[in-house]
């Protein structure tokens, strides 16, 4: 009965230290009031607890939640608990979502678990033990989600028919994958050292059979980034971290005051920009001064229009045409031309082109191939010759995620909710993918959120492709340097993962909503990396995120998912990050298992954000 949840609630919140208070009160209705806590329709049990990413520090006690029998979510990841999970959780007979997810639980996996379950992710902890077989008994699971654990033996023969997400990656576990598992992709098992068979590398491959032979069998694998909070708890006692948590929410509450006010400084600054530029070419019929200045007489027709381009002007009517500066950037002056009411195209004058005549056009042959994609800008049509060199792109008037970003919103514009940002984000990751699947040299070399437009459906398009291999990169242009990874040093010289690092930090400019350039009377580079690793390590994890997706509810799993995302894409090692097919995949599970299991509306809460 309710007051028998009410009292276990109570045990649990007494024994487990919770850095952001919770109004969970003998004297107050435990169905309408408490945070976290939901219901059943008739206010007779508790249905779901969630808290995630709250600052939970202590072990689980027994008798505590594991007496809510009526209770169907139970999500607590994101926080610091460890121990090992008492034993009566996993026998709540009515449990179908447990997310305990990013702690540091230890001890065995459960022997058994809740017939009707639909999400286990006991992910990113220190579970050791075998794969219990009697899984093969929860025909609704459709997601298992064990990565990132000690977890050992052999994986049990599953056969789970509702099952869609299964990931045993970066465990020790060994053997041979059984038949009823090769259907998942590769990344559903890596880094488990002794594992083989289909989708990995054929068992007969492998030198050694013996688990032990190996020392890297016993260390959890050094290529992810483990647990943050995990580390954390070794090295802090819960007093402190009671106290670093409340008092540097307080300290971080101000500091984003003081970003944000920087940052509408910035935008005012480069408004400002943008209208000097506009001077040249005020859409009076006149141009801008040096637009198209190198093009000689005899020249002018001779601007190359790509396969399937629709437009039917020449260069003569591109030169004539009305046209504003939308910005200068690393590769010169990029200018907005309107021919007439219905075409206007962008067109961007390239300065310090390295390459001669020949091997531009030849490499215009490979981009033109690269841009026939949804998330790739195309260009349409170039021009070519010793004093000017042009390249004419289609106009993208939703105008670039940078802008939808950080740019005012005295345009009128929403802030981009939580949905738009991860369509945006897979958008991206599905271009980047495309590009490299081109060949290994074929990389971007200059991803930042000024080069991702949007169409007006929020469908991301990455511009400049192609062109860091053509050009002489200035020294120091501050913005890209925010997004280089640190291998980076000659921006010609970019690789695949390169362009990963810089994926991740356009992750993290959408978590955070904030810039990789800060003006503080100067432009000041901002480390996005390095500050979300250094908050996510000394505060909790929801500290990270941007004010204005806080205001939303339910998103916290996934923002949290994503960060994990992006922290493998920043990592300092580039032979350490994935690459952009597995990230794309990362992206798509988290909307899979976001739309199968997204708990209905009974069992959704209000937890008070800071
Ligand atoms: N096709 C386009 N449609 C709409 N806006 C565009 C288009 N191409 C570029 N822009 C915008 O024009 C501005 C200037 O772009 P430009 O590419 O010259 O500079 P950048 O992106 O800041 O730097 P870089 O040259 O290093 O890419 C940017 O704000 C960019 O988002």
């Amino acid at each position: 009965d309710l007051n028998s949840d009410g009292q276990a609630l109570l045990n649990f919140a007494g024994t487990v230290v919770h850095t952001r208070k919770l109004n969970w009160n003998a004297s107050i209705p435990v169905c309408t009031s408490w945070v976290g806590i939901t219901c059943n329709l008739n206010k007779t049990g508790v249905t779901a607890i969630h808290l995630p990413g709250i600052g939970l520090f202590g072990s689980i006690p027994s008798n505590s939640i594991g007496k809510l029998r009526a209770l169907r979510v139970l999500s607590l990841h994101s926080n610091f608990l460890y121990g090992s999970l008492p034993s009566d959780i996993p026998s709540i007979p009515s449990l179908e979502y447990l997310y305990l997810h990013h702690n540091n639980f230890s001890g065995m996996l459960p022997a058994s678990l809740p017939a009707n379950l639909i999400v286990l992710d006991f992910s990113f902890n220190s579970f050791s033990g075998n794969i219990p077989p009697k899984i093969q008994n929860l025909t609704r699971l459709t997601t298992l989600r064990l990565q990132n654990n000690l977890i050992s033996g052999a994986i049990p023969n599953l056969n789970l028919p509702a099952l869609k997400l299964l990931n045993l990656s970066f465990n020790n576990l060994n053997g041979s994958i059984p038949y009823s598992l090769d259907k998942y992709s590769n990344s559903s098992f890596v880094e488990n050292p002794q594992l083989c068979g289909a989708p990995l590398n054929d068992c007969s491959k492998n030198t050694s059979t013996d688990p032990s032979a190996s020392p890297a069998f016993l260390l959890p694998s050094p290529n992810i980034p483990k647990n943050h909070h995990a580390t954390l708890i070794k090295k802090l006692s819960p007093g402190i971290i009671v106290a670093v948590a409340t008092g540097g929410s307080a300290v971080l509450v101000l500091l984003v005051l003081v970003v944000v006010i920087c940052c509408l400084k910035r935008t005012n600054k480069v408004g400002g920009g943008m209208l000097k530029g506009k001077a040249s070419g005020d859409g009076n019929g006149e141009m801008p001064k040096d637009f198209g200045s190198g093009v000689q007489e005899a020249e002018k027709n001779k601007l190359f229009f790509f396969e399937g381009c629709h437009y039917n002007f020449d260069l003569e009517d591109l030169l004539r045409a009305s046209a504003e500066v939308l910005g200068k950037g690393s590769f010169g002056t990029t200018y907005r031309a309107v021919l007439d009411e219905e075409t206007t195209v962008v067109v961007k004058r390239l300065r310090e082109v390295v390459v001669g005549k020949r091997e531009f056009e030849q490499h215009m042959e490979v981009v033109e191939r690269v841009g026939k994609h949804l998330n790739v800008l195309p260009p349409r049509a170039y021009y070519f010759s010793t004093e000017e060199k042009l390249l004419v792109y289609n106009y993208m008037p939703a105008g670039s995620l940078f802008a939808r970003l950080h740019g005012s919103s005295d345009v009128g514009r929403s802030p981009l909710d939580w949905d738009s940002r991860v369509k945006i984000s897979l958008g991206i990751a599905k271009g980047l993918a495309h590009i490299h699947s081109v060949g290994a040299k074929c990389s971007h070399g200059n991803i930042k959120s000024t080069n991702i437009l949007l169409t007006q459906e929020l469908e991301a398009c990455i511009s400049d492709v192609g062109l860091s291999p053509l050009m002489s990169f200035p020294p120091a242009m501050s913005r890209a340097i925010g997004y280089r990874a640190p291998e980076a040093v000659d921006m010609r010289k970019t690789t695949h993962k390169s362009d990963v690092y810089s994926f991740g930090v356009l992750l993290l400019e959408m978590l955070t909503g904030k810039a990789t350039l800060e003006y503080l009377g100067h432009d000041c580079v901002v480390d996005l990396p390095r500050w979300v690793k250094s908050v996510v390590r000394e505060e909790w994890t929801a500290e990270v995120f941007d004010l204005e997706l806080l205001k939303h509810h339910h998103i916290e799993e996934e923002m949290v998912q994503v960060l994990q995302i992006a922290l493998a894409c920043v990592t300092k090692l580039p032979e350490t990050r994935p690459n952009m097919d597995e990230v794309v995949r990362m992206i798509e599970e988290l909307r899979q298992s976001d739309t199968k299991t997204r708990p209905s509306a009974e069992s959704e809460f209000d937890v008070q954000t800071p």
